[in-house]
């Protein structure tokens, strides 16, 4: 048998065998052990020495009773004569040669692993999981094995130990202050620190791992403030022109919004609370501030008394200054310090009450100044008076000079510049209204009034606190009359982004520079611009920005649809599509009882005449403003509750819509409250524009529609993308 296995197995190190050989070695092997071979295989052809073909696995059966391996089996070999054994044996021997190396040569040298549950073939898995069914099943009464229930208590008490020691960690973490986002030092270190440490045993250890687990904690809240993705604009992208406010800047109204709930909660004047609410909030009681006011009125409230003021220059000091003799406000500039006062920015959407947010405290501000005023004013003449009547005891009894000229004629305190003498007359209008109880002194300049008339407002005996006016007449009074602005310590500049434009920018700055006592400058707007930005940051670097969290997002109250006039029921007749819309808002029934005021915005003023014209002779009360016409009387009756006469809506024959014909001339700061109806004739050019034509309707949460008619000239992609973020409520770019 021996020799025999010898002579099967090749003399080199990788044995291979034959399919044929191995038959033939097993007839062999068969007959010297007097076995009776199962099938037929008398004939042996000569043994292949070294020539290699896989034997099929599990193919080999010596005998069918003897391949299970069962007792019955065993014992009926033993029991089946001497041979018994030694059969047994000779099974062993070929199995061990012939069956081991299934499907693989004999002549490769393959290092075979151990296999673990992982690397195991499907076929060991599978045969391994009939294994374990064949183990007897013991009823442990909740269904399950006996193995099973140990497998599944052991896990169930390492899960808890687990999840009890995490929440452990976790606890101890989160019970310490949070580390802010802006600290991401401690958590490279502290990483840096992880990959140093040697990994012998450390009395410290449970202390790092904590310190780990935060650190851990620090990088997924480092990953978590990783930037957003930008959103995606095409056309908006390309006529942007809004800067981008951060949402943490927006975020702070939220929490002066919960704050100040009331306009009793910001401490003003007895006189300026009941002056708001009787005259300037049309007499409702208990209205709540807005965001904005509740933002901006605290911050600008100052209660401290007013500084002592700078004396004027003298002449000498001011011609040794003065090098251009050609620019008189050169010496103002050069005197003036870079930055002495407060300059403050307030951005909020159309139509949410910015007015009064500066207007209330800068008032409240003026009288308690005033009050303060009046008792030194009291305190001084009484001590003069007593001082008097001791030196008129003993020496003649001489009365005081009479004062020859008041210094302070024509000095106010706050100038208000607005773009437009329409704005003039509506900012004033509020300033009377609010004066009348808190009893401060305010006038408007602008070119609806003659010189005569604004000379007598400007230079009577009793000098105005405040003055509104538009920067053109400002500049052109302080030119000749620069000591007008010495007392002003304040100036605020509405509707900013306008006043700081190109066509305004040079007669604002000097008008700011000509303030040497200036306290605050304060601007306003619902845009702010790129170029309003980087003039901001340039100029005042110190600028105190008070932005609502909804600023430059269209309110999603105003619904805006899109007109093609392209298609087969205008054919390209904008005119047409216009006035088919006024009729339609003419016959709905939105507002029953009023007139339905409709505002139409276009670009250029030539094509005002054009559509205004065009609704005239199609039957409707349209009107339209520009430079030439009164445009007060005509905004009058889109902006106050009381009706434009007659006489300024002729062609009156379609009642019920009055529609308003206009540029951005009345785009710009304008309370149409009562326009519930927008339509913008043309695309506007920015988003800007958009934003503030939009913001006629939809004002201080009312609801608002608004339609825009496209042609194949309009940009349709931008005004899909605008209607689109507008839809979303997001702010435009
Ligand atoms: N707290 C308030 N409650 C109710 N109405 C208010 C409140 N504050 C202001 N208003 C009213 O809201 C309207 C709009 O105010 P205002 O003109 O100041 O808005 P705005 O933000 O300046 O708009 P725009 O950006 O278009 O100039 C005014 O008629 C004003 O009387």
């Amino acid at each position: 048998m021996s020799s025999i296995l010898q002579r099967s197995r090749p003399t080199n190190t990788t044995p291979s065998v034959c399919i044929s050989c191995l038959a033939r070695l097993r007839q062999q092997l068969y007959s010297q052990l007097q076995l009776q071979l199962p099938g037929n295989h008398a004939t042996a052809a000569p043994f292949h020495s070294t020539t290699i073909t896989p034997f099929p696995r599990g193919k080999w059966n010596p005998s069918p009773s003897s391949s299970r391996s069962s007792p019955n089996s065993r014992s009926r070999n033993a029991g089946g004569g001497g041979g018994g054994a030694a059969r047994a044996q000779g099974h062993k021997a070929l199995r061990s040669m012939v069956h081991k190396p299934s499907r693989m040569t004999l002549s490769e040298k393959v290092a075979r692993t151990p296999r673990s549950p992982s690397n195991l073939s499907p076929r060991d898995k599978r045969s391994k999981a009939f294994e374990r069914r064949q183990e007897p099943a013991v009823d442990t009464g909740g269904g399950m094995n006996r193995r099973t229930f140990r497998l599944r208590s052991e896990d169930k008490q390492q899960y808890s130990r687990e999840t009890e020691r995490r929440r452990r960690d976790l606890k101890e973490i989160t019970s310490r202050p949070s580390p802010s986002r802006f600290q991401q030092k401690p958590a490279l270190e502290l990483k840096s620190e992880r990959r140093i440490t040697p990994s012998k045993p450390d009395a410290n250890a449970g202390e790092k791992a904590e310190r780990r687990l935060a650190a851990e904690k620090l990088d997924g809240a480092e990953k978590k403030y990783t930037r957003p993705p930008v959103r995606r604009f095409g056309q908006m992208k390309h006529i942007a022109s809004l800067d981008h406010v951060s949402s943490r800047t927006r975020e702070i109204t939220h929490a002066a919004e919960e704050k100040f709930n009331t306009f009793e909660t910001f401490d003003l004047l007895p006189q300026t609370v009941e002056a708001l609410y009787t005259d300037a909030l049309d007499g409702l009681e208990g209205v709540a501030p807005t965001p904005v006011q509740s933002l901006v009125i605290p911050t600008l409230l100052d209660k401290s008394p007013a500084p002592p003021l700078k004396p004027l220059p003298s002449e000498n000091s001011r011609h040794k200054k003065h090098k251009d003799p050609l620019d008189p406000d050169q010496f103002y500039r050069d005197e003036q310090p870079r930055q002495s006062f407060k300059t403050y920015l307030i951005a909020a959407e159309t139509g949410s009450g910015k007015t009064l947010s500066y207007v209330l405290p800068l008032m409240d501000t003026l009288k308690r100044r005033e009050l303060l005023q009046k008792q030194i004013d009291d305190a001084k003449r009484s001590e003069h008076s007593e001082i008097l009547e001791q030196k008129g005891k003993w020496l003649f009894d001489i009365a005081p000079p009479p004062v020859t000229q008041d210094i302070t004629v024509g000095k106010p305190f706050a100038v208000i510049l607005v773009p437009t003498s329409e704005l003039v007359f509506q900012v004033g209008s509020l300033l009377k209204k609010l004066s009348f109880i808190i009893k401060l002194r305010t006038e408007m300049i602008s070119k609806d009034f003659s010189g005569a008339v604004i000379r007598s407002r400007l230079f009577k005996s009793s000098t105005p606190d405040i003055i509104v006016g538009t920067p053109f007449m400002i500049d052109r009074i302080t030119e000749a009359n620069p000591s007008m602005l010495h007392r002003t310590s304040h100036i605020i500049v509405d509707e900013a982004d306008s006043l700081f434009d190109r066509s305004f920018s040079t007669l604002t700055a000097p008008i700011i520079s000509r303030a040497l006592n200036l306290e605050k400058l304060i601007l306003c707007s619902a845009t702010i611009p790129k170029s309003l930005d980087t003039y901001i940051t340039q100029k005042y670097p110190d600028c105190k920005r008070l932005v609502t969290a909804n600023l430059h997002a269209v309110p999603r109250r105003i619904q805006l649809q899109v007109i093609d006039v392209m298609g087969n029921l205008y054919k390209g007749n904008k005119l047409m599509a216009c006035a088919h819309l006024c009729q339609k808002i003419a016959n709905d029934s939105t507002e029953p009882g009023f007139a339905k005021r409709v505002v139409v915005f276009v670009n250029e003023r030539e094509t005002t005449d054009e559509v205004t014209k065009y609704l005239q002779e199609t039957g409707f009360n349209a009107v339209s403003i520009n430079r030439d016409s009164d445009s007060r009387k005509i905004l009058e009756s889109f902006t106050g509750e009381k009706e434009a006469s007659t006489a300024d809506w002729d062609g009156v024959r379609k009642g019920g819509v009055k529609i308003l014909v206009t540029t951005d001339l009345a785009s710009r700061g304008v309370d149409t409250k009562n326009v519930k109806n927008v339509i913008l004739y043309d695309v506007p050019y920015t988003s800007i524009d958009f934003i503030h034509r939009l913001g006629r309707t939809g004002r201080m949460g009312r609801r608002g529609r608004a339609w825009i008619l496209v042609d194949k000239d309009s940009n349709q992609e931008y005004v899909k993308e605008v209607r689109k973020t507008m839809f979303l409520g997001q702010a435009l770019i």
